[in-house]
């Protein structure tokens, strides 16, 4: 266990400062106390339950005798759990009975812990979820994801796909879904092979796919695994067909490419992890992933889709290609972090917002920051603004080149900048630490989109905040911003939840330019 953990820790840092809470809790208790601890939260929750009439000592004795006779993992290495056991095999009908009410309160335990933690599964079979540090020693998890309770999603997943299920995983922007499918996938690997292509993510853009292998990197830090981003560079140097890649990470019109052009093999792939999956499955991106599910021929294969948003119409499409597919749904499907706080403002006009803008950081300029706009020419025109007003700004859209691109996010990263401009381009799965506001200058296009970009700020447990703008032309698509607020607890005032809701597909209404100062040069 000890080695497994350390494998998994290793070159992961956590802030041990903030977490010092639960360190101390989890050095403080021996296994046996942490098992009873998980026992007596149910009985609290059990008030009817029989269990709470019989000592603790009698009951820890009842406990694990039950347990060892059913042969769960928990205790399954206790001898005195073994010698009671056979002491108490008395009648085989009377044993059969207790086997089955001992399997109702464990179903009804496992339940209990999902609703306690929000967590809705649904599939055939599904694994009880990881519920105290003897779980740890079966499955190798994430010890913090546990005794801090905020990042569910990893209990679960890694769960299912320990026992090799495929699933669908939504939770919440910053809960850790990128852990949740590296570590498992790095523990069913176990080692570095000659084999070809055992695992692939692929991401949606280039930043999130590079972000993703440096996590994977981190997380498999002394072992030697070979992890590669699938590169334009790598795709010209390298004959793919003899790559040394234990884990491949790209996005899909690289791979779809590769598979084309160089005949990279995928048959031997065994974990296919579709990030941000209903962004793969948009319509542009739709050819590109069927060649590469196409290209994983491993008739073995494991596949799994993330997304802190996922509709209806992906999980129908992706049930087509999936086997008996796990389905786990942390906190409620397609809304907003909970840690974020969410406001609107009335802003006008184009140059209101610009006002508004000036005016909050000339009050109160809390880096980092993060803004988002519809389109690369109002990315640019705001930057020449910002610019002009002495702010530390940087600015990120698809007419940059990728190394500048690169450049301009490592700013961000390092502080070099305080503010960054962008366009939905990195609204997806960008893990920049602590970003403290996220600002919709222009109205999100859809609710996913709003979702996802005020997703940057309120990550890992941490609080954030999101101000979005709204002019005469977007008040027709209040309500469905508005909605999501109030489903994440946010305040939104009556009159716009007494606007209709219309269905959008695209709200991207022609915007006045942001620019008031004259002749800006060409980049
Ligand atoms: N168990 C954990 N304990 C502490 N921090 C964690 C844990 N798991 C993940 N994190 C941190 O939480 C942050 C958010 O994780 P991640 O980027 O995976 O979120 P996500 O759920 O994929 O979000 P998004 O939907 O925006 O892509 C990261 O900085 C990550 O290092």
């Amino acid at each position: 266990m000890e080695k497994a953990a350390s494998f998994l820790f290793a070159g992961t840092s956590f802030n041990k400062k903030k977490y010092a809470d639960e360190i101390a809790w989890f050095k403080e208790k021996k296994e046996t106390e942490n098992e009873v601890d998980y026992l007596s939260s149910f009985e609290r929750v059990n008030p009817g339950s029989e269990e709470v009439t019989v000592s603790t000592k009698k009951r820890k004795r009842k406990q694990a005798a039950s347990e060892a006779v059913e042969g769960f993992n928990v205790f399954k290495s206790s001898k005195k759990a073994l010698v009671i056991s056979q002491e108490n095999k008395t009648d085989e009908g009377e044993n059969l009975s207790k086997e089955k009410k001992k399997m109702n309160l464990k179903l009804e335990a496992d339940s209990i812990l999902r609703k306690q933690y929000n967590i809705h599964v649904s599939g055939n079979n599904v694994a009880s979820p990881l519920k105290s540090f003897a779980d740890l020693s079966s499955v190798y998890i994430w010890i913090f994801a546990i005794v801090s309770h905020k990042l569910k999603i990893e209990m679960m997943y890694c769960r299912c796909l320990c026992k090799g299920r495929e699933c669908f995983a939504c939770a919440p922007t910053g809960s850790g879904k990128t852990l949740a499918f590296v570590s498992p996938m790095l523990m069913k690997l176990k080692h570095a092979s000659t084999e070809g292509v055992r695992a692939v993510i692929l991401c949606p853009t280039r930043e999130l796919a590079a972000q993703t292998t440096r996590e994977c990197k981190k997380l498999a830090e002394g072992n030697k695994f070979y992890i590669k981003l699938l590169t334009k560079k790598l795709i010209r140097s390298a004959d793919l067909t003899k790559l040394r890649c234990d884990i491949l990470i790209s996005t899909p019109l690289r791979l779809s490419s590769a598979i084309k052009k160089r005949k990279l093999d995928l048959s031997r792939v065994e974990y296919l992890v579709l990030d941000e999956s209903d962004k793969l499955f948009e319509l542009g991106l739709i050819k590109q992933i069927d060649s590469v599910v196409k290209a994983c021929s491993n008739p073995s294969i494991i596949r799994s889709l993330f997304s802190a948003t996922l509709p209806d119409s992906v999980e129908e499409l992706a049930r087509t290609i999936m086997h008996d597919a796990v389905r786990v749904i942390i906190g409620r499907k397609n809304t907003a972090s909970e840690s974020v706080n969410q406001k609107l403002v009335f802003a006008g006009t184009e140059e209101g917002k610009l006002l508004a803008l000036r005016q909050s950081f000339q009050e109160r300029l809390n880096p980092p920051v993060l803004i988002f706009v519809q389109s690369k020419e109002r990315a640019k025109e705001l930057y020449e603004e910002l610019k002009f007003d002495n702010i530390r700004v940087g600015v990120i859209h698809s007419d940059l080149s990728e190394t500048q691109r690169e450049n301009v996010v490592n700013d961000f990263r390092a502080g070099k900048t305080w503010v960054l401009i962008a366009t939905d381009v990195i609204a997806r799965g960008m893990d920049f630490k602590g970003v403290n506001c996220v600002i919709n200058y222009d109205f999100p296009d859809s609710a996913a989109a709003y979702i996802h970009r005020i997703g940057r700020s309120g990550r890992a447990g941490r609080t954030g905040e999101a101000i979005t703008f709204y002019t005469e032309d977007d008040v027709p698509f209040l309500r469905n911003i508005a909605n999501v607020m109030a489903a994440s607890g946010c305040e939104v005032p009556s009159w716009i939840m007494a606007l209709r809701k219309l269905r959008w597909k695209r709200h991207r209404p022609k915007r006045e330019s942001i620019l008031t100062i004259p002749d800006v040069p060409e980049e």
